[in-house]
């Protein structure tokens, strides 16, 4: 295995701001997304302000009275926004001992009837009352619109590694208001003895790109090699854990890695893990198996260089040969949010679960 991974490479955005040490950056950059498919990001652009403020509401978000958590109840929403109790989402047959709000970008549902059931997907997020959290949604609304801000800039950085114009990635994207970024925070609870210590099974996200803040200081998130190890991803301080997801792998054609990974319970007796993952989503309408990108041939001799993966554990999102995008990403929450699916989608909640409502599922 030519370049199999024992780590995860820590890259240093500042180097992009002087022309001198730009190359140095874009040449690590090609390394990661060929060979490993996640790094760490330090001296980003998002404020450091506004993620200490963001980190420091996660305790208390988690605390709210039950009552003002089930007002939001994913399952109110057609677009997969909201509360998710410890134990409601499934990967791989394993339930995900996790308690989740899914958040995200301000956007108004393009969905009308007779239009693809898929711009659905995207819509207005639920918010807890302002006046039990106050300054939560606003401070979260901050985050989520400065991570999107580097995410793009991301994209073009990404496009230059691959020896692409630095535009060629921009027509997966609508404008800004057709566009919707999703952002979650996540609280992982400490393995009681007795459970499962899967805090999120194998999988691979659905996207182009994932910006993970670890906003505590708990260990738990592994990465799968080339050759099928689990490889521990702590958390560093000041850093985003940036990866690949399955649609820019797909449109890449391989040539950057989406990268299987985990999540384990933090050890018995241990206080909980809050992670933030943003997942920058691409147009729903975009049809990845259309659209053919040009590499040159040096691009294309790095990832035979590389070789093939071993299979891994992760299973999710074989649809982007034959689907735009949205549906993709439809039928990705429908498995794992089957009661979400039983309310607002009904034909694929029957096409993915024939004989109702799971206690266990197959998931991702
Ligand atoms: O919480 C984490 O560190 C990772 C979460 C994750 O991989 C996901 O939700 O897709
Ligand atoms: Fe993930």
């Amino acid at each position: 295995m030519a370049a199999n991974f024992s780590s995860i490479p820590l890259l240093n955005f500042a180097l992009i701001s002087s022309e001198s040490t730009k190359p140095e950056f874009i040449s690590q950059l090609r390394h990661a997304l060929i060979n490993v498919g996640f790094l760490y990001l330090q001296n980003h652009t998002v404020d450091k302000q506004v993620v200490d403020d963001l980190i420091a509401y996660i305790p208390k978000l988690f605390e709210l009275p039950q009552e003002a958590k089930n007002k939001i109840f994913m399952a109110n929403s057609p677009h997969f926004l909201g509360y998710s109790k410890l134990g409601a989402e499934f990967t791989k047959g394993k339930t995900d001992y996790r308690e989740q709000f899914d958040f995200a970008t301000r956007h108004e549902t393009q969905w009308r009837p007779g239009a693809p059931e898929y711009l659905r997907l995207w819509g207005p997020p639920q918010w807890p009352d302002d006046a039990l959290l106050p300054g939560f949604r606003d401070t979260m609304e901050k985050y989520l619109y400065q991570v999107q801000n580097l995410s793009y800039q991301f994209i073009s950085l990404l496009a230059e590694a691959f020896g692409l114009p630095a535009d060629a990635l921009n027509k997966f994207y609508d404008t800004d208001e057709l566009m919707q970024h999703r952002g979650k925070v996540v609280k992982y609870p400490a393995n009681d003895g007795k459970i499962t210590d899967q805090g999120v099974g194998p999988h691979y996200d659905a996207g182009f790109l994932t910006f993970l803040l670890q906003a505590s200081p708990h260990r738990g998130l592994q990465v799968q090699n080339l050759s099928g190890q689990w490889i521990d991803a702590p958390p560093i301080p000041g850093t985003f854990v940036v990866n690949i997801g399955k649609a820019l792998e797909f449109v890449t054609r391989g040539l950057a890695r989406a990268t299987s990974h985990r999540v384990l319970s933090p050890p018995v007796g241990s206080t909980a893990r809050y992670s933030i993952p943003f997942f920058q989503n691409i147009s729903l309408n975009a049809r990845l198996a259309d659209e053919v990108l040009d590499f040159p041939e040096e691009t294309l001799k790095l990832k035979e260089l590389r070789g093939e993966a071993a299979s891994t554990d992760s299973v999710n999102f074989t649809e982007f040969d034959r689907e735009p995008s949205g549906k993709v990403n439809l039928i990705g929450r429908v498995k794992s949010h089957p009661d979400v699916a039983e309310r607002h989608y009904p034909d694929l909640f029957k096409q993915y679960f024939p004989s109702g409502l799971p206690t266990q599922v197959s998931a991702y």
